[in-house]
């Protein structure tokens, strides 16, 4: 459901079209979309073995592979611009909106593994907004713990562990090292952000550690060493205001409107999956009931 709301968001946005969740408009259409991408995220990052050992081409196939994939993919969104260039619809297309979807999948699974977290967000939201309006977008700046909440997520679970590979285009130095142009260089943000040289208690799930830290509570601006999500300087995500203010308007909602438990209890699985972009392994599974501000303004 997070994938569906996050993904609908964008494209709609950029081709006016329901591709998740209910009310999809062409579902042919919708779910070849949908393949095509969930293929994409299996194939990005960085997991191709013959980037390392160049052997492995002659058995592997991997590009082979996502240059196939590639081109269905563009015939798809070549497809959305001619129907924009025919029905002056916007058009475009874009499949890192995974990354918010998950993110907020693990900060919900966080939540539910530590209730003293989620009931101090609750209580900041109550009294930030009270309990007779829905939460909207122009209130999650003033939510500085649900923010922190957030950051602490993307730190331990950042949605692109690797970020996306980078390669010199001149020789140049990294950390001491002499990188010759054109390798390939993965930076390990997954692991940059749990080492205990920047981070006290660093596989802690305490997001009040950010909240003294005027650089990163309740602005877009990320710009520290220490965290990366987004990666840093000119190729770093161009989406990360986007994804920010989706997150903090998701995440506030679920937890204004909706009481949260753990089935019988049980302590949410956090182990990691691979692919683009680090998926649970076990989808998290909830029980909500809503609260009475739902019945207060919906009904
Ligand atoms: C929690 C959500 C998100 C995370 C954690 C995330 C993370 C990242 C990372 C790590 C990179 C690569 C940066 C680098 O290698 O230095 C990236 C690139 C990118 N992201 Fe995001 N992203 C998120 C959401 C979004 C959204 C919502 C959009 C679109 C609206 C988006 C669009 C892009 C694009 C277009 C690039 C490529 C930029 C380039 O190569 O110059 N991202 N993202």
């Amino acid at each position: 459901m997070l994938r569906d709301l996050t993904f609908n968001n964008i494209m709609r946005m950029v081709a006016g079209k329901r591709y998740y969740g209910d009310e999809v408009m062409d579902d042919g259409k919708a779910s070849e979309f949908r393949e095509l991408i969930a293929q994409a995220l299996r194939y990005a990052g960085s997991g191709n073995p013959a980037d390392f050992l160049p052997l492995l081409n002659w058995f592997g196939g991997y590009e082979k592979k996502v240059k196939k994939l590639a081109e269905k993919i563009d015939g798809l969104v070549q497809e959305l611009i001619n129907e924009h260039r025919c029905k002056k619809l916007e058009n475009n297309n874009n499949n890192r909106t995974d990354t918010s979807a998950v993110t907020l999948e693990w900060a919900m699974s966080n939540l539910l593994n530590h209730p003293d977290v989620l009931r101090r967000a609750k209580a900041e939201i109550d009294g930030e907004i009270g309990e007779e309006n829905l939460i909207d977008e122009s209130d999650v700046p003033k939510l500085k713990y649900l923010q922190c909440i957030i950051l602490e997520t993307l730190r331990l679970y950042p949605a692109a562990p690797l970020l996306i590979p980078h390669m010199p285009s001149s020789d140049c130095t990294i950390g001491g090292y002499d990188i010759p142009r054109g390798t390939i260089v993965l930076v390990n943000a997954w692991s940059i952000h749990r080492d205990s040289k920047s981070w006290e208690d660093p596989t802690s799930f305490t997001p009040e550690r950010f909240e003294n830290d005027e650089k990163l509570g309740g602005n877009d601006n990320l710009g520290t060493h220490k965290l990366m999500p987004f990666g840093l300087g000119r190729r770093a995500c161009p989406g990360a205001g986007q994804a920010q203010r989706v997150m903090g308007l998701t995440l506030g909602s679920l937890i204004q409107c909706f009481e949260w438990e753990r089935i019988d209890g049980k302590v949410i699985d956090m182990v990691e999956g691979t692919g683009g972009t680090m998926p649970k392994v076990h989808p998290l599974k909830a029980l909500c009931k809503a609260r009475p501000i739902v019945d207060r303004t919906f009904y």
